[in-house]
């Protein structure tokens, strides 16, 4: 299996739900979010130009993330799912795995010292 990630920056502000009485991330404030894509593919499936896809194509991604979420508030964009980095990675994986049939994991990361890792299982192929 080879697997590829490109990173990708955005910022935003949100409000966390449901935490104790006097949690700071229950009041707005903002992170200069990371997200990397990781994307995988086995060895006899790469491209002509041994690829498991042109990071170029991930350009679309990257639009996406600034027309979609950058300089944006997160609970507004993500649907009233309280917008966690664990919900945020689920959504986006969520949102982007049909046209990134490659896309095994999502990483978010809110702060230099923080990250979550959405990693599915594999779909059982035929033979199960
Ligand atoms: N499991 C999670 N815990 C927290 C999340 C989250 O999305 N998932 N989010 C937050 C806050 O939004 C924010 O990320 C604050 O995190 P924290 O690590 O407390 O950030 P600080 O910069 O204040 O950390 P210091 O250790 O004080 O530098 C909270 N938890
Ligand atoms: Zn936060």
């Amino acid at each position: 299996m080879l697997t590829i990630t490109k990173e990708f920056h955005f910022s935003s502000s949100h409000v966390l739900d449901r935490l104790p009485e006097g949690h700071p991330c229950a009041r707005m404030h903002g992170h200069n979010y990371v997200v990397v894509l990781e994307l995988s593919a086995p060895r006899a499936e790469l491209n002509h130009a041994g690829f498991v896809r042109d990071y170029r194509e991930l350009d679309v991604f990257k639009k996406w993330l600034d027309d979609t979420l950058d300089h944006r508030h997160l609970n507004e964009v993500m649907d009233g799912v309280s917008p966690s980095a664990e919900n945020l990675a689920v959504w986006i994986h969520d949102l982007w795995r049909e046209q990134l049939p490659e896309l095994t994991a999502v990483r978010v990361s809110e702060t230099p010292k923080t990250w979550v890792v959405y990693r599915p299982a594999p779909l059982r192929g035929p033979a199960g």
